[in-house]
């Protein structure tokens, strides 16, 4: 037990040995940071599973942390962190297993000239799979039946898989039916081993280790055998990303063929375990406020899924306004009609430039305000060595070396002096008078440089941002252009947030909601 020094933020040892306040922290972090504040105000330390964190509340503060000053470390944890849950040999430099800068990597190969290509790419095979035959029956225009999660998942998955990961030659040269189905179900299969992994990420990050979870440690495992390099170099249209990091792996560092497998693995749960719940998020929250159509059409829905499949219980959020598709769906049609675009199943796929994309302010919103919602990440730096913080209000505090200093972001997304009814969704909450991106927030009267921060912040802040943005904008935007959508159940209530992965991003729902989707008219 650590008892307070002078200059020190008031601490709270918890009452289990080791774990200290972990589990009460676990079961509802925005819950628990809210009672300690109020009880010590704006900084307080907490022992967490043999940690000690100081957590910074003050949001005119945080700048003191992710300005990153000398004594704050951002490695540490992430390189740990990745380690625990990858299995792979440490990717910190000063273990000497590789010399690479992965941080100069992800910056020249998810954004800037790097971009359009992968925007490019992701586009096609959206549209190859939301416009398959096994997807939307062209001829019919019945509908079909889906978990909006379920349906996020298999979308963006599959076109975000084959957009970094590329599409087996031997698929690239022949094109028949039966070859693109046995492609088709290799990535489903990936997804399940996927899930089957994510499941037990959260456990991973917290220092369990992965034996002790047989399906979990074995869907890793087969992931890593397809991303072994004689698997990849089997592929064509592999994105900069993986190209890069396979060459880099060869080149600068001496990790054996499953340890360069599992850095692959990292970097496929690091571009789809927050996009895809954060699609979810996006296209209920939208798609809550279509009403669902005359129960004639029922006789039409895909057998598997008759029900919601969830009772539905009280709502955690109230649902958003009713002009949210309305809005969307307008933007949608401005852009499509500016470019001379019509959209056709049968025929062209559609295109946006980089520009177009980032010229959609009512998607751009719909998304900001979906992550405000659903995100919860936690910011982390480690002390180098003892130092002192100062905050904004010109206190100081002492910090302890090897402490972590963390931000929960959460808090600010939620405090209703930022954000004016937080639990609302309110699809033109980034947007100012004139309909373009709003960026002035205050909180007691003072501009705020830190309100949104699902993507992490300062030097750690997520790097494939530009692009997560963009898929989700791109799905959004074939979705509106090609289907009609609907709930299946038009009183059914928000998910509430599924808490156990708190700390780790975009938090999933606790269950799916099914919606009915099919091709428009012609
Ligand atoms: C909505 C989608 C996404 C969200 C909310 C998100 C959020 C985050 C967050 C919070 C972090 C950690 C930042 C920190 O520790 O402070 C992170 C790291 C990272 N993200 Fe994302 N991310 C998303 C999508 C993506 C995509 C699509 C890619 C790649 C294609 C990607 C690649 C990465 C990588 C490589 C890191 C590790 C960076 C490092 O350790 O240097 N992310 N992301």
């Amino acid at each position: 037990i650590r008892r307070r020094h002078p200059g020190e933020p008031p601490i709270e040892n918890g009452l289990i040995p080791y774990l200290g306040c972990a589990l009460q922290f676990g079961a509802n972090p925005l819950e628990f940071l809210r009672s300690r504040q109020k009880k010590y105000g704006h900084i307080f330390t907490c022992k967490i599973a043999g940690e000690y964190v100081h957590f910074l509340c003050d949001p005119f503060s945080y700048h003191s942390v992710i300005r990153q000053g000398r004594h704050l470390d951002w490695k540490k944890f992430h390189f740990a962190a990745s380690v625990k849950a990858f299995g792979h040999d440490s990717m910190d430099p000063k273990y000497g297993h590789t010399t690479e800068n992965l941080h100069q990597t992800f910056l020249k190969t998810l954004q800037g000239d790097a971009l359009p290509s992968l925007i490019q790419n992701m586009m096609e095979n959206l549209q190859n799979v939301l416009l398959q035959p096994g997807f939307s029956p062209m001829h019919t225009q019945d509908w079909q039946v889906d978990g909006i999660f379920a349906f996020c998942y298999k979308v963006m998955f599959e076109s975000g898989y084959l957009t970094l990961f590329g599409k087996e030659l031997s698929v690239q040269e022949d094109q028949s039916a039966a070859r693109q189905e046995a492609q088709k179900a290799l990535v489903l299969n990936a997804l399940e081993n996927f899930k089957e992994f994510d499941k037990i990420f959260p456990a991973l990050v917290a220092g369990l280790p992965i034996h002790v979870f047989k399906s979990g440690h074995s869907a890793r495992e087969k992931l890593a055998k397809t991303m072994m390099a004689e698997e990849l170099s089997k592929r064509k249209n592999m994105s900069d990303l993986i190209s890069l990091r396979m060459v880099l792996n060869d080149t600068l560092s001496t990790f054996n063929d499953l340890s360069k497998a599992r850095t692959h693995v990292a970097l496929l749960w690091a571009s789809q375990a927050n996009t895809l719940p954060a699609t979810f998020w996006t296209l209920f929250m939208i798609h809550d406020q279509v009403p669902a159509p005359p129960k004639t059409q029922d006789a039409s829905c895909h057998p598997k899924h008759p029900a919601p499949r969830h009772r539905l219980q009280p709502p955690t959020q109230n649902t958003g306004s009713p002009e949210a598709c309305k809005a969307a769906t307008e933007e949608v049609e401005k852009v499509l009609e500016s470019t001379g675009q019509r959209p056709d199943p049968k025929g062209p796929h559609l295109t946006l430039t980089r520009e177009q994309l980032d010229n959609l302010p009512v998607l751009d919103s719909i998304i900001k305000e979906a992550m405000r919602l659903s995100s919860a990440s936690l910011n982390v730096r480690v002390a180098k060595e003892d130092f002192l913080l100062h905050l904004d209000n010109k206190e100081s505090y002492h910090i302890r070396k090897d402490d972590i200093i963390a931000l929960y972001p959460q808090m600010l997304h939620f405090d209703p002096e930022i954000y004016e009814d937080p639990l609302t969704y309110r699809y033109d909450r980034f947007l100012d008078e004139s309909g373009q991106e709003r960026s002035s927030f205050f909180r007691g009267g003072r501009k705020l440089r830190y309100y949104y921060m699902p993507f992490g912040s300062g030097v750690t802040k997520c790097p494939g941002r530009f692009f997560a943005v963009h898929e989700i904008k791109q799905f959004l935007f074939l979705l509106l252009a090609h289907f009609d959508m609907a709930l299946l159940d038009g009183q059914v209530k928000v998910p509430p947030l599924d808490q156990s992965r708190a700390g780790l991003g975009i938090l999933q729902p606790t269950y799916d909601v099914d919606f009915r989707y099919r091709l428009k008219a012609q």
